[in-house]
């Protein structure tokens, strides 16, 4: 890969401040998902490397909670300069590792340095309390503080994103972290650990530690020293960790799977949801939390919509992320293509009809063609399952009250969408939907100033946003007899 600064292509992992191997010098093997051809090998660590890193982020903890949050938020405004400086050699390395084409990969850089920004900003601004007294002899105060070593465990699908999403608030508020990305993607982790390098954030304050995801998550999660763990994945691994963390009581938040509902209501702006509807389902070919699992449209608008809808789905341009036409990348691995398959086969077989897609691609196997089902119904498993992937179920609903009740029917949380032009639909509908991010007319809701997070099963906690500070501190009370 040729890059304009070749030391961002780093293979070994950071822990306190150094480039380090395994203990064992084992490796792994990272690999293009667009050609199958083997990228690196990274330090293939487990539950030593991982209790070192958790050490040493406990050694530079109290100086770095010491710092002033204006000292803390110069160091992350260097932070986020060097990322925007190097946004396209970040671009090609994560375009590279995970597929997604460059001008996605270029909008993830700019997204996962636009967290760094917000909260350097926000470091300074975390106030305390004064609460009225019930006693004229007490002044009563309540102070936030940094809760501490902090781990995190994030995916291949936004390689860079989930990490200055997480350890940005973390570093601003005076904690130190840990982290294990993905093991098909951890370049673009290794290249933010260079840049905060050199962005002067120091030894042992930001960690990642590369390898054996069950030795690494067990210290994780269960390691005295740690006292909140933040992970983005998928349901069942987060259920797990959830559990490991419970026998040191550790603060945990969960940005999990989704299975996010689309509604086309009979008002809408047609071309406009179509629009919506691709930005919402084919981001990252499929491959996000908040995309969309299920599409439910109006009968009275049903054909027209789908006319529109395959048209322009049948237009997406499929390729390797480096040639500037594609739209869709590949898939992350040969186990998510049979994934998005068999979903496919299934509902096929129980009558869905494919309108558009659907075949395998001569661009190479973990290719797959943006495709567009209808007349899905109850029973077929793409409803319950998360799909992540570019396939699109489409059914017909007849009422607002029958669709909000299909919409919520799943143990999912997260993303919701829908597009009306009644206004007071709008608030009833908005009101009724059981998700922690509701799009009302647009296909795209995440940015850094807004609470990112879903509730029942699809997770604990918000990122971005002002609230996302919120889980790396703790509340102090002082009650002080005066
Ligand atoms: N909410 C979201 O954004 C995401 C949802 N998903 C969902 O999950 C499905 C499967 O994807 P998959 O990549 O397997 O997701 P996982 O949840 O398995 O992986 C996410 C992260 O968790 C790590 N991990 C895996 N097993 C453990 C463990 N026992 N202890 C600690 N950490 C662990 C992985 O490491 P390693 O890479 O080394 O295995 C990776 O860093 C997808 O099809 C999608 O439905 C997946 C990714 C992101
Ligand atoms: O969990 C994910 O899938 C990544 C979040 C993408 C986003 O912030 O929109």
């Amino acid at each position: 890969m040729k890059l304009q600064e070749p030391l961002l292509l780093r293979q070994h992992a950071y822990i306190n401040g150094q480039w380090c191997a395994a203990d064992g010098a084992d490796t792994f093997a990272v690999h293009d998902p667009a050609t199958d051809q083997l990228i690196a090998h990274l330090p293939l660590m487990g539950e030593a490397e991982a209790m070192r890193a958790i050490q040493a982020a406990d050694a530079a903890l109290p100086a770095w909670r010491d710092l002033t949050a204006k000292e803390r938020a110069r160091l992350l405004r260097r932070w986020f300069f060097l990322l925007e400086q190097h946004e396209e050699d970040l671009a090609r390395l994560m375009t590279w590792e995970q597929g997604k084409p460059l001008a996605e990969a270029r909008g993830e850089i700019r997204y996962a340095a636009s967290f760094v920004e917000w909260f350097a900003e926000e470091a300074k601004r975390l106030y305390g309390d004064v609460i009225p007294a019930p006693r004229q002899d007490q002044t009563l105060l309540v102070m936030r503080e940094p809760i501490g070593v902090c781990a995190a465990i994030t995916p291949w699908n936004f390689p860079a994103a989930m990490i200055t999403r997480k350890a940005a608030p973390a570093l601003a508020a005076g904690c130190t972290i840990v982290i294990k990305p993905a093991n098909e993607t951890p370049l673009s982790a290794l290249a933010l650990a260079e840049l905060a390098h050199r962005a002067g954030i120091p030894p042992g304050v930001f960690n990642i530690v590369t390898g054996d995801a069950q030795a690494i998550g067990q210290q994780f999660s269960t390691h005295p020293l740690v006292r909140k763990l933040s992970f983005t994945g998928s349901t069942p691994i987060g259920r797990l960790l959830m559990a490991q963390c419970a026998g040191t009581i550790k603060k945990v938040s969960l940005e999990l799977g989704g299975n996010a509902p689309f509604i086309v209501f009979d008002d809408a702006d047609l071309d406009a949801a179509v629009e919506g509807a691709i930005q919402a389902k084919f981001r990252n070919a499929g491959q996000t939390c908040v995309c969309v699992n299920r599409f439910y449209v109006h009968q009275s608008v049903y054909t027209g919509f789908l006319e529109r809808f395959c048209a322009r789905v049948a237009e997406l341009r499929v390729g390797n992320g480096f040639a500037e036409a594609s739209e869709i990348g590949p898939l992350i691995s040969a186990r998510a293509v049979s994934k998005v398959q068999s979903l496919l086969d299934d509902a096929v077989q129980q009558g869905a009809r494919l309108l558009t897609g659907g075949q395998s691609l001569a661009a190479g196997p973990q290719y797959f063609a943006p495709t567009v089902i209808a007349d899905v119904k109850p029973g077929m498993r793409l409803l319950d399952e998360e799909i992540f992937g570019p396939l699109a179920p489409v059914m017909p609903f007849a009422s607002d009250q029958e669709v909000v009740m299909l919409a919520n029917a799943t143990i999912y949380g997260l993303a919701a969408y829908f597009y009306s032009r009644d206004i007071s639909r709008v608030w009833r509908v908005a009101r009724q939907l059981e998700y922690g991010i509701v799009g009302i007319n647009t296909g795209m809701v995440s940015n850094e100033v807004a609470p990112f997070g879903g509730i029942k099963q699809s997770g604990l906690g918000r990122e971005g946003s002002r609230y996302g500070i919120d889980d790396y501190l703790e509340s102090k009370y002082l009650c002080m007899a005066c």
